[in-house]
């Protein structure tokens, strides 16, 4: 059976605070409303890549303590800041986390060697899994089938967090590391590649959505391709009136309208508008009203 991960959101209050518990009662959405197999914490989704060192440790620690061992739970210490990066990884392995995740580190156009360098210090000295998190569209960074066998030739790195539409990359990898972990990150192009054989996906379109993709995965195993495309169709209805009314800020409107307190963005990313607002509304109502 193919894993579904929600991209764990951040709430924040109005002046950009973190809202630690807004982030708890996610994870608890997550967990009873969802049956989410897993939640990948620190990503983009949780707009970490905006946060200080002591508010990335609190999140990950609230994660791990609401999980409670009910979901699978990878956490992405990846940052520009090595020294940071390894310091996480730490911290989260003492916590529990059975799996880390490091984005390849993204605008000094880093050569290979030196984004090898970097997962082999994260990894030093750390007893834990990683997946390389690529995607390729917002960091420059895409990596080829031969640079993901050279990091792969450290075993402690499992498998790749694949957020790319490059679906022939995608082929000849599942191809050449039939036992790797591959976890889809395009939401919208689930359906293809579960096709190809990836191991489960991650997304931030999954918190609210699960209930529907968990369908759509069940049809693909089941060999129903008609209907799992179906229900990617839908899903993909849904994802573009959450990417034309702006994703993030949009997600947490819902919750909010679901009783889950998932607060602000922190800037720059939007604070809602009353037209953001009420697209929210029609997105709630044509999708999640019961
Ligand atoms: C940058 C980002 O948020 N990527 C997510 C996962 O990788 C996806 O879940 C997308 O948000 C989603 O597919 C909508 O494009
Ligand atoms: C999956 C995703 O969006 C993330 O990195 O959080």
């Amino acid at each position: 059976m193919k894993k579904l991960y929600s991209a764990l959101m951040t709430a924040f209050n109005e002046d950009g605070s973190v809202n630690l518990d807004g982030v708890r009662e996610m994870v608890r959405y997550n967990i009873d409303v969802n049956h989410i197999d897993g939640l990948y914490v620190g990503g983009s989704t949780g707009e970490s890549f905006m946060l200080s060192t002591e508010e990335k440790k609190n999140i990950f620690k609230v994660a791990y303590e609401e999980t409670a061992g009910k979901a699978h739970l990878i956490a992405q210490v990846g940052s520009l800041n090595l020294n940071e990066a390894k310091e996480l990884a730490k911290y989260v392995t003492d916590l529990g986390y059975p799996m880390i995740s490091a984005v390849t580190p993204f605008y000094y156009n880093f050569s290979f060697e030196q984004i090898k360098n970097y997962y082999n210090s994260i990894l030093e000295g750390v007893d834990n899994k990683l997946i390389i998190y690529s995607i390729p569209a917002l960091t420059g960074v895409a990596l080829s089938l031969d640079q993901f066998a050279e990091l792969f030739e450290n075993p402690k790195i499992v498998g790749i967090k694949y957020t790319n539409a490059d679906f022939y990359l995608l082929e000849r990898v599942r191809n050449r590391f039939p036992d790797k972990l591959i976890l889809s990150g395009f939401d919208e192009m689930l359906l293809p590649a579960l096709a190809l054989d990836v191991d489960g996906a991650i997304g931030s379109t999954f918190n609210l959505n699960a209930p529907r993709v968990k369908e759509e995965i069940a049809a693909f195993e089941a060999g129903d391709i008609k209907k799992a495309r179906e229900l990617q169709t839908l899903s993909n209805d849904y994802i573009t009136d959450l990417l034309n009314n702006d994703l993030y800020p949009t997600i947490k409107l819902v919750f909010e309208k679901l009783g889950v307190h998932a607060g602000y963005c922190k800037e720059p990313m939007s604070k809602p508008t009353p037209e953001m607002e009420a697209g929210a509304q029609k997105i709630y109502e044509k999708y999640f009203k019961k």
